[in-house]
């Protein structure tokens, strides 16, 4: 492993500072060493080892059938890319609804065999005998709310979430007991902008948002959304950065066309 001294590696505290300054936090997502390099070497403050690489990894149409090994596995490539950012880990969909020693085991492979800093579960009261298990043992637990990928088909769709009074005042309450039991940041996905400003007001602890508006004290996207490589998904909350769909489709022809007309490789290229 290799340990830069120079580089002091972002903490939990210094996310809780940044909200009180004022400062935005920036996150995103990673699943293997050479992209988490990339991401880590341009100053993210957050890496999120998200249980969406099981869309954008392995292909499959939702969150759930991702295993607490998979997720190890991408968690421990990311860690060893990882110098400055903080590194939190989705625990996937059927390791920690059981109970809560269940959930403590999964928090704890995680540490324990990736060497991951955090780890993030989806929902709220429902969960809260688990996420106090796990704060208990000493791992920080980050919360999420609203659009919750692992309970899609409760709800059926992917559309914004407590957009009713009802459904808000549940997740405004599920926030404040997230950070009564400890969690030291929450992930609001999908909800109206002015529901992600009276929760991240009425908070101390900070809201990291994806599709939850400008309020949030951070924001988080999946990495190749932001960077075009997910080609075809453009959801409103998405800002592209960057078309590496066109870049590496343009290498890709470019190399193929040289090999096929024998330019490639030429007499410099051989021995
Ligand atoms: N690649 C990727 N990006 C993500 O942001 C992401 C994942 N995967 N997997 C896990 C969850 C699922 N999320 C999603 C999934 C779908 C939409 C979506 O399709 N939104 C569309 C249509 C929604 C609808 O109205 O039905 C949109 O326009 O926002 C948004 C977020 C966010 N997460
Ligand atoms: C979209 C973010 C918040 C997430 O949970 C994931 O990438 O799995
Ligand atoms: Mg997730």
């Amino acid at each position: 492993m290799s340990v830069n001294k120079e580089v002091k590696r972002i903490t939990t505290h210094q996310l809780q500072e940044m909200k009180n300054r004022g400062e935005k936090i920036a996150m995103l997502t990673a699943y293997d060493y050479s992209m988490a390099k990339i991401v880590d070497e341009a100053g993210i403050d957050v890496i999120l080892v998200g249980d969406s690489a099981s869309n954008v990894m392995a292909g499959h149409e939702t969150t759930l059938p991702i295993t607490l090994d998979q997720m190890i596995y991408h968690a421990s490539s990311v860690v060893r890319a990882a110098e400055r950012s903080l590194v939190v880990v989705d625990l996937p969909f059927g390791s920690y609804q059981g109970n809560s020693k269940e959930a403590l085991a999964s928090a704890i492979r995680i540490m324990k065999e990736s060497g991951a800093h955090a780890v993030k579960l989806e929902g709220g009261v429902e969960i809260a005998e688990s996420i106090g298990r796990i704060l208990t043992a000493g791992i920080p637990v980050m919360g999420h709310l609203g659009l919750t990928p692992q309970s899609i088909y409760k709800f059926g769709t992917y559309t914004v979430r407590a957009k009713e009074e009802a459904e808000a005042q549940k997740l405004k309450s599920d926030a404040l007991k997230l950070q009564e039991l400890g969690c030291f940041g929450v992930v609001l996905e999908k909800i109206p902008a002015t529901l992600a400003k009276e929760v991240t007001d009425s908070l101390q602890i900070p809201t990291i948002g994806i599709g939850a508006g400008q309020h949030c004290s951070g924001q988080v996207l999946v990495i190749h959304d932001m960077l075009g490589l997910n080609h075809g998904f453009k959801p409103r909350f998405l800002r592209q950065y960057a078309n590496l769909y066109e870049v590496m489709n343009g290498a890709i022809k470019g190399y193929v066309s040289d090999v096929k007309s024998n330019d490639f490789p030429n007499n410099k290229e051989q021995y």
